[in-house]
Formats: structure tokens, C-alpha cells, sequence
């Protein structure tokens, strides 16, 4: 039987990985050494997914002190992705997403990934966890001048990954508005996962099927493929 898509767009924080323990940590280590008091996951977990320049101005604003400018934003920046860079703590991937990935590389589907993460931590994280093999592109979000919900960043994946643009047969799984936004931008559908990060029920972000486990996306995206084409 053919299959329903040969290429897949996923995003990585809420989706592969459930990262907002690792954000918090790392960010928490940030806050303290700026002087301000640490912030808890459920705090984060509304933060996460519009990148790390973002996560630092909202962590400082939740903590009453919002950095004033660019210029403030900087050294924050710095420190957080420095940090972020050298936690050697694992991060943990969401139950069946190795099983899944490496059941449809085999089954001949491209795998790409597009996150708003900066890319060295990014591909960091890939590797550690095993999973950069599975990927024939990568776009952090400093890769290119845009990001997510820009669609021109997952344009630019399904481009890497050789994807014809007149018949992409391609589609985006992620789990924010973001991904809803940026797939739609790229002209093709989205799948979200719904245990990530997603900031509002995720019934309202706008995804052509939401699925509750990674391992059920096999089965979702050929009832997705039954729908959009
Ligand atoms: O906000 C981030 O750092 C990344 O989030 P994403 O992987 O969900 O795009
Ligand atoms: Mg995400």
C-alpha cells in the first residue's frame, strides 16, 4: 500500500520531547543568577514554543521584573543558552516517539524537523537522545531570518528533504499554534499532540486531527490522508 505521506515536518518541544523539566531547570539557574526567584513548570509550560528569546523576556516579566529592551534581553539570552548547552541531564522523549520515527524512516517516509529551539541545542539534544539519524533536515529557530509561525521555515525543511512543492504529500505535527500557523503557511495539513504545550485546548488550535499518543500517528495519518486529499 502506498504510503499516505513520504515526508514529515515535526517540531520537537511538546511533540518528540517533553522539555519543559529541562526549560525550567535550566532557566531557574538563569533567573538566580540574574537575582530573581525561580519560576515552576506549569509557569514554563505556557512559554514554551515561540523560541528562546521569547522564553527569557516572559520568564523575567512573570518574576515582576520585565527586562526592559533588547539590550537587557542579551546577556540574559546568553547566559540561558549557555546553560541550556552544557545540563547534561537527559531529556525525555514522549512515550513511542524512537519506535515510531525509526517505523516510518523504515517504511521509506523523510523525516525533517523545525523548531523554534536554537539549533546547536537542538541538534545537541538530537543526538543524545539517539534521534539525529532520523532527520535528513533540521531547522532551529536562528537557522533562518524566520521561524515558526512563519511558514517559509517548514518551506524550507520540506525543501531540504527533496519534497516536490507541486505534490508534497507532506505534513506538520506539532503541538502549538505555532505548527498550526506555520503548516498552514507551507500549504500543508498538521497533526497536534495533544499532551505538548499548546497554551489553549488544543481542540481550538486549528490542526487537521489531534492525537492524544505519538505511537497512534501511523494509523491518524492515513485517516488524515483519507481527509485532506
Ligand atoms: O520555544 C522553543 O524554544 C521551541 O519550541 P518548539 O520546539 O515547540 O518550536
Ligand atoms: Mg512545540
Amino acid at each position: 500500500m502506498p504510503l499516505p505521506f513520504a515526508t514529515l515536518v515535526f517540531d520537537l518541544d511538546g511533540t518528540l520531547i517533553d522539555s519543559a523539566p529541562d526549560m525550567t531547570r535550566v532557566l531557574n539557574r538563569t533567573l538566580a543568577h540574574f537575582d530573581r526567584p525561580p519560576l515552576t513548570e506549569a509557569q514554563v509550560r505556557t512559554m514554551v514554543g515561540d523560541g528562546s528569546a521569547m522564553l527569557v523576556r516572559q520568564a523575567f516579566a512573570a518574576t515582576g521584573a520585565p527586562l526592559a529592551d533588547e539590550t537587557a534581553v542579551q546577556p540574559v539570552l546568553r547566559h540561558y543558552l549557555d546553560a541550556y548547552f552544557d545540563d547534561e541531564q537527559p531529556s525525555t522523549l514522549y512515550p513511542g516517539v524512537t519506535e515510531t520515527l525509526a517505523a516510518l524512516t523504515a517504511s521509506g517516509v523523510r523525516l525533517g524537523l523545525c523548531t523554534n529551539k536554537p539549533e546547536r541545542i537542538t541538534r545537541k539534544l538530537l543526538n543524545a537522545l539517539g534521534l539525529a539519524p532520523l532527520f535528513g533536515a533540521v531547522a532551529g529557530g536562528d537557522t533562518l531570518p524566520v521561524k515558526k509561525p512563519d511558514g517559509r521555515h517548514v518551506t524550507w525543511v520540506l525543501e531540504q528533504l527533496g519534497a516536490d512543492p507541486a505534490s508534497p504529500r507532506a505534513a506538520m505535527v506539532g503541538d502549538n499554534g505555532n505548527d498550526v500557523k506555520a503548516a498552514r503557511g507551507a500549504g500543508i495539513p498538521v497533526v497536534a499532540m495533544s499532551y505538548g504545550y499548546p497554551r489553549m485546548p488544543v481542540a481550538d488550535l486549528g490542526a487537521d486531527l489531534v492525537l492524544d499518543r505519538f505511537a497512534d500517528l501511523p494509523a491518524g495519518l492515513e485517516r488524515l490522508a483519507a481527509t485532506v486529499r
